[in-house]
């Protein structure tokens, strides 16, 4: 074999390593994405063989770079008869990210792409009020559908009272831009997007409701969910603006009404619901948070009463398909950033009820899933 031909197996080999190394925003190998736009193998002065890579990130400044750079670096090493790696970084030329951006968003036409007879469940999450868990909730739910295996995305629509991304963890997180395509964080296993990674947090959102229907629709059909399984929904309470917007954007949502056990609670509990079902979307179940509180020497206290779960259930016709209690380590997990499903072995969530009410609710929602009734069964031609 001649110097040259052996420079070119090399080559071949160092890209075919790199199409292990995925962009972790985009979630796709980065040779699939054009970011690689030349591999050169050469052997130095002092006799070793150096690969030259020449990585092409999306966007100046782009926030993945490093961990990008450093999986390019690994990959690159990692193929025998490669002793040196140099990575020549730079940023790609505008007509390469548009192909890109027009290749991701596959071939469908502009709008948003979870339509009825895509294959995203989309669930949204509401209450009659503020204040009764159901961001909390909803946060917990999305981590433990993903810790089921599935490819879940997270929109905080709760535009006035976001607080998704604290519960998350990623208070501070600021989404990505290529192009027009706007990248969400991913945090424990979720792709996420609030209104609150947009605006400052000390000023106040004040709205109107054609502004807060363009927003909605932006975040359906600019944010780069890639392929999801669901796409969870944390709405704002009641039934305003944006709840009717969602309900016009996506009518085949599968809605969660989230109450407190007070009784007094299921008429506005009711109300959201009846708004969703309006617009054609499905009530399918109830979550009765804040159910008793179980004391130290066993017995249950009743502090916001009971009943209201129930109640709300059946003024719609549907199941209550969980009960969580009222839990200090819900409530901590929230304030710092970590959803009590995730916790590991020795952490409270193990052996907490409200952890565990929220991964049957998981369960129940996937369960609930595999049924195509009510779904239409649309033959798309390729
Ligand atoms: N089961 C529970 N046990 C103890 N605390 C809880 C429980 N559920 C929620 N909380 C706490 O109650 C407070 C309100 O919860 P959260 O923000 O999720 O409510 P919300 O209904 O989304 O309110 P809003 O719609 O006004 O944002 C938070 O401090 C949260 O940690």
């Amino acid at each position: 074999m001649t110097a040259e031909s052996s420079a070119s197996a090399l080559e071949q080999r160092v890209l075919a390593a790199l199409e292990r190394v995925i962009d972790p925003e985009i979630r796709r190998p980065v040779t699939e994405l054009d970011m690689i736009d030349g591999v050169t193998v050469s052997t130095v002065a002092d006799g070793t063989t150096r690969a030259e890579v020449q990585l092409r990130l999306t966007i100046v400044g782009c926030p993945a770079a490093d961990r990008i750079e450093r999986d390019v670096r690994t990959a690159a090493s990692s193929v025998d008869g490669i002793d040196d790696v140099a990575l020549d970084v730079g940023v790609m030329d505008r007509a390469t990210r548009d192909a890109l951006i027009d290749r991701l968003r596959g071939d469908r036409p502009r709008g948003h792409p979870f339509t009825p007879d895509a294959l995203t469940r989309v669930i949204a999450v509401t209450s009659g009020k503020g204040g009764v868990g159901k961001s909390t909730v909803t946060a917990n739910l999305a981590v433990a559908l993903a810790q089921r295996g599935l490819r879940v995305g997270l929109m905080d629509a709760d535009v006035f009272g976001f607080s998704i991304p604290g519960i998350l963890g990623i208070a501070d997180a600021k989404p990505t831009r290529v192009g027009e395509m706007i990248m969400p964080p991913r945090v424990h296993g979720l792709a996420v997007i609030s209104i609150g990674m947009f605006v400052d947090p000390h000023t106040s959102v004040s709205w109107r409701g054609p502004m807060l229907h363009r927003t909605v629709e932006q975040f359906l059909t600019d944010v780069y969910f890639g392929d999801l399984d669901v796409l969870v929904i944390d709405m704002p309470p009641g039934t305003g603006d944006i709840a009717i917007s969602i309900g016009q954007l996506l009518p085949h949502a599968e809605v969660l009404v989230v109450t407190t056990p007070q009784k007094a609670a299921a008429d506005v509990a009711e109300r959201s619901a009846l708004v969703a079902r309006q617009t054609g979307q499905t009530v399918i179940g109830v979550v009765e948070n804040m159910t008793g509180y179980v004391q130290p020497d066993g017995s249950v206290l009743d502090l916001f009463g009971s009943g209201g779960g129930d109640e709300t259930a059946a003024r719609l016709d549907v199941d209550v398909l969980a009960r969580v209690p009222l839990s200090l380590a819900l409530r901590e997990g929230g304030d710092a950033g970590r959803p009590i499903v995730l916790a590991g072995d020795d952490a409270p969530g193990e052996t907490d009820a409200a952890a565990q009410a929220i991964r049957d609710l998981a369960d129940r929602v996937i369960e609930r899933g595999r049924g195509l009734a009510g779904r239409p069964l649309t033959v798309t031609p390729r």
